[in-house]
């Protein structure tokens, strides 16, 4: 059953059916990581007490959960989100495996910021057991020039305007936070924010994202998604079901490398996304603040049956923008000698850098499937 706050916050977003969202508890008796929780309206009001809780966050968890109930603009995101949990749900049900698989990523230059991608758990089977859906940015927004080839024909006219109203309220809650970031920082008003801006060409995106669920006997499951960092400067991202994961303070991460019993759940909580730093973020300010590793997992116990839906909003530096830290009186001086690359270049590296380690784990084609053949490992 679902419980009254989930169904009250679903409400604020529309007529839904709060079983098809929350069609079992999340266990009592996992460990979880007690995230802090921010108001969008104090953040974006100015509240001191509440930018300098952010900034600390912001410094050793890079993960949070922010309320999006308790402003007009979160309000719009949260049902947008609701909504493209929906469409999301519907639309890769409905179409033909073929039909989505024509929808294919940009050759080389974004970091999945466009394009349907799957992977079957077993070797040779058509059904997948991820799925993944990029919209980019440029369909909605930008100067056009960087536009793909348009939206997919398996979504309708009406879903489109769910993706524009998600990137437009993401965006401003993503320099809302990148203001705020700029005050603690010390670096001047508004430079980090306008490299954010919605209309400069950039590799912003919308993703829906389906792990099937699995009958509770099944053991032998790839993982959702892998242990890794965002190549994005935050990420707003909406689960309603348990599976993803971020390593206990204590925990020593070794690159992407952490112990089994050191992951520690991230408990959905209804009306609030879960936002996190990615490694722009790491670079403009030398390291001081954390782009913070994840991975995502089946979801826990009764749980683990249901098909499990998440919506993220990347928010990334224009395109244009240089990878380098900024200087200040509290951002660490930069040393390194070397010349720095933009945005597009950057993403270029680090796309570059996942198919290398995608090929490394058997994965043979990245345009469409992440991991055929080899049992998801
Ligand atoms: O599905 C999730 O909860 C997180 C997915 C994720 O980390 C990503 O797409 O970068
Ligand atoms: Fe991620």
């Amino acid at each position: 059953m679902p419980s009254s706050e989930q169904n009250e916050a679903l409400q604020q977003a529309g007529t839904f059916d709060a079983k098809v969202f929350y069609p079992a508890e999340f266990p009592p008796d996992v460990p979880t990581i007690a995230l802090a929780k921010f108001s969008l309206a104090l953040l974006l009001n100015n509240d001191k007490d509440e930018a300098q809780r952010l900034f600390n966050t912001c410094r050793t968890t890079g993960f949070f959960y922010l309320d999006m109930l308790d402003h007009p603009t979160g309000r719009r995101l949260w049902r947008s989100a609701c909504n493209l949990h929906q469409i999301g749900r519907e639309r890769f049900r409905d179409t033909p495996i073929e039909k989505k698989m024509e929808y294919k990523t940009r050759p080389g230059v974004r970091v999945f910021d466009r394009g349907y991608l799957m992977r079957s758990a077993y070797a040779g089977q058509q059904n997948a057991d991820l799925e993944i859906v990029n919209i980019p940015q440029s369909e909605f927004f930008g100067t056009k020039d960087d536009a793909g080839a348009g939206l997919p024909g398996w979504f309708s006219e009406e879903d489109q305007s769910d993706f524009k109203t998600a990137m437009e309220c993401g965006n401003s809650v993503a320099r809302g936070i990148l203001s705020v970031l700029e005050k603690k920082l010390d670096i001047p008003r508004d430079s980090l924010a306008s490299l954010h801006s919605l209309t400069d060409d950039s590799g912003d995106f919308v993703r829906i994202l389906r792990y099937g669920g699995v009958p509770p006997s099944t053991v032998d499951e790839p993982e959702g998604f892998p242990p890794h960092r965002d190549a994005m400067s935050i990420a707003i991202l909406f689960n309603w079901l348990g599976g993803l994961q971020i390593p206990s303070p204590e925990a020593e991460v070794n690159g992407y490398v952490v112990k089994d019993e050191d992951w520690r759940w991230v408990k959905p909580e209804a009306g609030y996304a879960i936002v996190n730093l990615g490694d722009a973020m790491a670079i403009f300010s030398n390291n001081l603040l954390k782009s913070q590793i994840h991975r995502v997992v089946k979801a826990p116990g009764d749980q683990r049956q249901h098909d499990r839906l998440s919506i993220i909003v990347a928010t990334r530096p224009k395109n244009t923008c240089l990878m380098m830290p900024f200087e200040s009186s509290i951002i660490p001086p930069n040393e390194s000698t070397e010349v720095p690359i933009t945005s597009l270049e950057w993403g270029y590296n680090v796309v570059s850098k996942i198919r290398q380690r995608a090929v490394a784990r058997g994965a043979t084609d990245l345009d469409n499937i992440v991991n055929p053949g080899n049992g998801g490992k």
